[in-house]
């Protein structure tokens, strides 16, 4: 296909735009892609080559605006954005929705994948298909997108096309030599991607008469302008000025101010069918423009709003506390603000007998745990602690009453009926000599097979079952040292099973402390006891008494340690009766009982507890690099 030079940048024409771009000359799509496959670099040539930025303003990752986005590399919130493009003399306008490509994200993915038409399957020519690319390329069959399969990164030496471009063929079908190759770092066949895209990609339909129905796929808080709403719009218009509604909630807004990013937000006199654009209401939450709902104008409203809409689900819980206690209140204020931000976070106050004040808080996933907490200790200035990440237990007593726990010290003692935990569905793709070591770790993690293919002749594809606590912790740091970081993985939680279950409580002196107990299966019950018990007693200094260390399962106590007594006797140095030296001692003693934390009658540092989890998250990150 000819191409033509591309139209004046959006960015460049008047500031308000006419309403309403025709569908047929819309085209949505999106790019989906393993984890550091290319995207944003892609994202960003075709962002240059439209002209919609200059070189000049460009910098790498023009999408990704957070500051961890761009300094770990990944996309975690999606954005949209509009670029002009001119084929055969006639201006289409490309809305490009850049998806984040994390597990965790999974649902924003699908909600960015409902408001295309399109999806360009992007692989890295020196990979191949990833656990990722397949799961992403899974959510677009659902939605029903035209997939465009595209090899990346065709400059590196170590590039194997021709190898690739087959197992992607043999997955989506039509011809190898159909897939285009493409490199987003030198942009070597980036316009001939975009007019593929026009060519192939549908024009979106809708009913341009009904009243409006707009999906909401993304929405972000921004301190100046208050929550920003990326919708998609399916049937009539939305128009500035107008009341809107949101389905979900019947929450009724003014629309402030409504338009495109290209990519810098430019005002609209309204968007039509097909298009994708922003809202503005001067709502300050992001929870009240929810992922997945409906937009609809509250005058004239849609009998019935758009499918596919479900509440974020937190999966993971874990305690997190100030370091120092005085900054619970700017915690506390630090998560009401990260929550105008996050609609999956989720948390309440807690106390524990070790930690102090703190929250227990839920996130979608471990990832999504780190972000918020590095987010935290950045942007809020906070030292924080947290507690063991685990998942969300649902136990049925003997009499029938059910409890979900999502904090391992509120396990119900008594008689249990049953325990049940959330299983994942996780597609594992490795070297096929690493098939034995992938399956040896599955095994040791309650895993069970459900299928094995084999995409070509040395990479496979192996399908597992898997409890997600048995993820959440370092599994996948395990699955990629076994497999010399060859091996990707993705998950999605499919429900639920019974499993056997205990609580393992760590008691010093017979007292329980609380920040130490942990849910494990029994048959590793043992162990953890053991390994915990042993750690507390290498933190804990040794006291006027024995002090026995012991990890226990009910009533019954399955590790011990001691800690032997010592009289510490600070007026040991001092001879003779100087009584102004041992007043001084005995006062600087006093200082030092201040920062202990009294379990039963042991005197405990706090740094000890927070040495304890830290040592156990350091473990796990050191691992990881
Ligand atoms: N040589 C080469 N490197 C590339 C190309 N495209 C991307 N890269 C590099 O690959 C790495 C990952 O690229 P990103 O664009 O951040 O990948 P991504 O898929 O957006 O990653 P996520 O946002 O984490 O999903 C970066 O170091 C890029 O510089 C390419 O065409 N050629």
């Amino acid at each position: 296909m000819k191409r033509v030079t591309p139209i004046p940048s959006a960015a460049n024409l008047t500031s308000i735009q006419p309403a309403a771009t025709a569908p047929e000359l819309l085209r949505n799509f999106c790019i989906i892609a393993h984890i550091d496959h290319g995207k944003s670099t892609l994202a960003d040539r075709m962002l240059q080559i439209t002209g919609v930025v200059e070189a000049r303003a460009m910098r790498a990752q023009y999408l990704d605006r957070m500051d961890i986005e761009r300094e770990r590399g990944i996309t975690i919130k999606s954005q949209a954005v509009r670029m002009p493009w001119e084929v055969d003399d006639t201006a289409y306008a490309l809305n490009m929705i850049d998806t984040p490509g994390h597990v965790d994200f999974t649902y924003e993915v699908s909600r960015s994948l409902a408001a295309c038409e399109g999806a360009v399957l992007l692989v890295d020519a020196a990979q191949g298909i990833e656990a990722q690319t397949l799961a992403n390329l899974y959510l677009a069959m659902e939605n029903e997108l035209q997939i465009i399969p595209v090899l990346n990164k065709i400059d590196l030496p170590a590039a194997q096309p021709e190898k690739y471009a087959e197992e992607i063929a043999g997955l989506v079908g039509g011809d190898p030599e159909d897939v285009l190759r493409v490199s987003g770092k030198t942009g070597v066949g980036v316009t001939e991607l975009l007019d593929r895209i026009v060519e192939l990609v549908p024009a979106p339909q809708g009913d341009p008469t009904a009243p409006a129905r707009a999906m909401i796929f993304d929405s972000v808080y921004d301190t100046y302008r208050g929550v920003v709403t990326y919708v998609r719009v399916i049937d009539g218009q939305l128009n500035p000025r107008e009341r809107i509604a949101m389905m979900s909630t019947r929450a009724v807004h003014d629309l402030l101010e409504i338009g495109v990013s290209s990519p810098e937000p430019s005002p609209t006199k309204g968007l039509g069918v097909g298009e994708v654009g922003y809202l503005i209401t001067g709502v300050k939450d992001v929870r009240q423009s929810k992922v997945g709902d409906t937009v609809t104008n509250s005058a004239k409203p849609a009998a019935e709003a758009l499918g596919g809409y479900s509440d974020p689900k937190p999966m993971v819980f874990s305690g997190l506390y100030p370091i120092d206690g005085s900054d619970y209140p700017v915690l506390r204020d630090a998560l009401d603000r990260l929550k105008l931000n996050d609609a999956a976070l989720v948390y309440e106050p807690e106390t524990s007998v070790a930690l102090g004040f703190g929250f227990r808080v839920g996130y979608l996933g471990l990832l999504h745990l780190e972000i918020v907490r590095e987010r935290l200790e950045r942007e809020f200035d906070l030292d924080l602690i947290s507690t063991a990440p685990n998942v969300i237990y649902e136990v049925t007593m003997e009499d029938k009453t059910v409890i979900q726990v999502t904090n391992p010290s509120e396990f119900p003692g008594g008689k249990i009926g049953e325990v049940r935990e959330p299983v994942v569905k996780a597609t594992i793709l490795a070297p096929s000599e690493f098939i034995g070591a992938v399956m040896e770790l599955c095994q040791t993690r309650r895993g069970d097979l459900q299928g094995m293919d084999y995409l070509s002749a040395d990479r496979v594809e192996m399908r597992y079952m898997l409890p997600l606590a048995e993820i959440v912790f370092d599994f996948f740091d395990q699955l990629k040292s076994k497999t010399r970081g060859y091996a990707s993985l993705d998950y999605d939680v499919v429900g639920d099973q019974a499993a056997a279950l205990v609580k393992v409580d760590i008691l010093l002196q017979g007292e329980q402390v609380d920040a130490f107990s942990a849910i494990v299966h029994k048959d590793n019950a043992y162990a953890y006891g053991v390994m915990m018990a042993g750690k507390l007693k290498g933190l804990i200094p040794r006291q006027q008494f024995e002090v026995p260390i012991q990890a226990a399962v009910g009533a019954r106590v399955i590790a011990r340690e001691t800690i032997r007594a010592i009289r510490k006797d600070v007026l040991a140095k001092c001879y003779g009766g100087d009584i102004s030296r041992k007043r001084k001692l005995l006062e600087k003693q006093k200082e030092g009982k201040k920062r202990m934390k009294t379990i039963g009658q042991v005197e405990v540092p706090k740094d000890a507890f927070i040495a304890a989890l830290t040592s156990e998250q350091t473990e796990t990150r050191e691992k990881k690099k």
